[in-house]
């Protein structure tokens, strides 16, 4: 899964207005072009839909509207210049954490 995280995030990276996106020929360019509102407010819509499609327990609806939510996050990422393998080491992180928090909750 990081693989392809990674990937798409190159991706996004090559259409910021610096390496030569183009608003007319992409999307990630027009958003990372007209500034954070653009993405974030899609962010807000997409986590939005997602939350009603899992009220619905619309499997491929919830599958859908994650992908649009987890890659408006990419593009939120790149703008500020961040990478999701920095997300998924956070996670990994805490993953760490909890099995040491479990271990200390253990009776010697
Ligand atoms: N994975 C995606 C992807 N997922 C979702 N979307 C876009 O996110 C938007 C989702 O918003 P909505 O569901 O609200 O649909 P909409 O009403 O058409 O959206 P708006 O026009 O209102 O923004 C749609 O325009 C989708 O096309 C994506 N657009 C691009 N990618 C990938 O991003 C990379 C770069 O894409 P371009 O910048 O278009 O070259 C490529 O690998 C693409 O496959």
């Amino acid at each position: 899964m990081s693989d392809f995280l990674s990937r798409l995030a190159d991706t996004i990276a090559t259409r910021r207005p610096e390496n030569g996106g183009s608003p007319d020929a992409s999307y990630v360019a027009r958003l990372l072009s007209k500034g954070p509102d653009s993405f974030l407010k899609k962010i807000g819509e997409e986590a939005t839909e997602t939350v009603m499609a899992a009220k619905d327990g619309d499997a491929d609806r919830i599958v859908s509207e994650t992908a649009d939510l987890w890659f408006h996050c990419l593009v939120m990422l790149d703008f500020y210049k961040l990478r999701p393998e920095q997300v998924i080491a956070e996670l990994a992180r805490r993953e760490g954490l909890s099995g040491l928090e479990e271990k200390a909750s253990r009776p010697a």
